[in-house]
């Protein structure tokens, strides 16, 4: 079965993450999820989910880097769920095509019940730790910015 290319949304805002709960009816039911969705024909994955924060949330972002890509089959379908860090650009969010959203710092993280998919995303983002605050549109934190030689250098 060809994967569906999703996106999903890491928005940060003042030390907080945004998820949202999916509706009551459809799929995977009240489960969180970072928002997003289908990749549509002739959009990059950036505008896809500056499209779908819009849809889904009337919020504003601006598309930093790629933080994970998570190969998940589930029993009807197979995704390719890219998940990007971004930054709260403006809005104040509206539950227009999700059942609820919670701006959460990551003590929160464990007390919600995610779609299976973004297991390992919620993983990195808690290895992570602080640090997820710091990522730059290069991907970089202050670690890597601050002069820590990469074995080739770089
Ligand atoms: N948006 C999003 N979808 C996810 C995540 N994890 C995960 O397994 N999915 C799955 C659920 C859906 O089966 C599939 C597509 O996501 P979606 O339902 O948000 O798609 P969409 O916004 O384009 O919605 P629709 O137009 O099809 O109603 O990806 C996630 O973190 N975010
Ligand atoms: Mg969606």
């Amino acid at each position: 079965m060809d994967p569906i290319i999703v996106t999903a949304a890491i928005i940060r805002n003042k030390e907080k993450i945004l998820i949202a709960q999916r509706q009551e009816l459809g799929e995977h039911h009240l489960q969180w999820e970072f928002p997003g969705g289908k990749l549509e024909i002739g959009e990059t994955p950036e505008e896809c989910l500056r499209r779908e924060i819009l849809e889904e949330l009337n919020l504003k972002i601006k598309v930093l880097d790629i933080f994970k890509v998570v190969y998940h089959a589930y029993q009807n379908k197979t995704i390719l769920l890219l998940s990007y860090i971004c930054d709260l650009l403006g809005g104040e969010g509206e539950a227009l095509a999700c059942n609820d959203f919670q701006w959460i710092g990551l003590e929160d993280f464990k007390n919600y019940t995610y779609v299976e998919a973004d297991l390992p995303i919620v993983e990195k983002i808690l290895k992570y730790g602080d640090q997820i605050f710091e990522i730059d549109e290069l991907g970089r934190t202050s670690y890597n910015r601050i002069g820590h030689k990469t074995i080739d250098g770089r």
